[in-house]
């Protein structure tokens, strides 16, 4: 790591807890029999999967698995087949992608997406202010430098967002999910290229969020060492179906999931 982006790194260790909204009772993402095919082949097969009110869920599976079909699928990214998807009991299949944003799906994604022409507070600023105007009745917003200032990022504010060492750019896509309110949040393999000490702090800063904010967290990782130290329950995706769902301990030491692992060249459980 370079000298700037350890300091960067180091002042976003300083992760500030200020005093805001209190949490919104926790909400429940139901997905139901939700399919999905490429020409012949299935992506999602069949995936039944309640992912309960405030709980940290992990997502794992092999590479071609399904997961970001599938987290395409809850976004509004990618339409299914057939199948649905409930927050709370609201149908959330059939809207697009903004409009699960603001119905209260948050995500990430795989591949950064921040908007690379702003700084790191417009990033945020730009879903606070989609959010004011959009907000659900008595749904509590917590304000930029809030969430500026939990994600370590308030010093840093002013400068653009991409000059930000990568697991700080991972943080800012947080926090701009987070300015929307999610009853849901989805991290799309939120530790992919971090360190060891950033993989830690964010083991804390989602279990921080989830108490927090009183949203559930999915979870998506190929690092299983990870998912063991921060999910409750995971979810096993192989060939488009849940292969098993249970605690991370039953999860990684089952014969099966240690198999599709071997089997598609991965590494095995954690
Ligand atoms: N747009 C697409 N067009 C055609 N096939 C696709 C498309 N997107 C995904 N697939 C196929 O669907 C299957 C599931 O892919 P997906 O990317 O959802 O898996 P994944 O578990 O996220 O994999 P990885 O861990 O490598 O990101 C794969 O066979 C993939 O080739």
């Amino acid at each position: 790591m370079d000298k700037e982006a350890f300091r960067m790194t180091a002042l976003a260790a300083d992760i500030d807890l200020m005093t805001q909204p209190e949490p919104e009772p926790a909400r429940c993402l139901d997905i139901t029999d939700l399919s999905k095919r490429f020409g012949g082949v299935y992506a999602v097969r069949g995936v039944t999967l309640r992912c309960m009110a405030g709980e940290i869920l992990g997502l794992i599976g092999p590479n071609g698995a399904g997961k970001s079909t599938l987290i395409n699928l809850i976004t509004g990214t990618l339409s299914p087949d057939s199948g649905m998807v409930t927050l709370d009991g609201q149908p959330m299949t059939g809207l697009s992608a903004p409009q699960c944003a603001r119905a209260g799906v948050g995500r990430t994604f795989q591949n950064i997406r921040l908007f690379a022409h702003l700084t790191i507070r417009q990033n945020v600023e730009v879903a606070h202010t989609t959010a004011l105007r959009h907000r659900a009745a008595g749904r509590a917003l917590h304000d930029v430098d809030d969430l500026l200032g939990r994600m370590g990022l308030r010093g840093l504010a002013d400068r653009m967002a991409t000059t930000l060492p990568y697991g700080l750019q991972r943080r800012l896509e947080i926090a701009r999910a987070l300015a929307l309110a999610p009853g849901y949040l989805l991290l799309d393999e939120p530790a992919a290229g971090m360190n060891d000490v950033e993989s830690e702090h964010l083991v804390e800063l989602i279990r921080q969020i989830r108490n927090d904010f009183g949203c559930g967290v999915l979870v998506i990782e190929h690092d299983l060492r990870f998912i063991r130290r921060v999910c409750e329950r995971v979810a096993v995706l192989h060939m488009g179906e849940i292969l098993t769902i249970g605690g991370p301990d039953e999860v990684l030491s089952d014969p099966r999931v240690i198999e599709v692992y071997i089997g598609g060249g991965d590494e095995p459980a954690a």
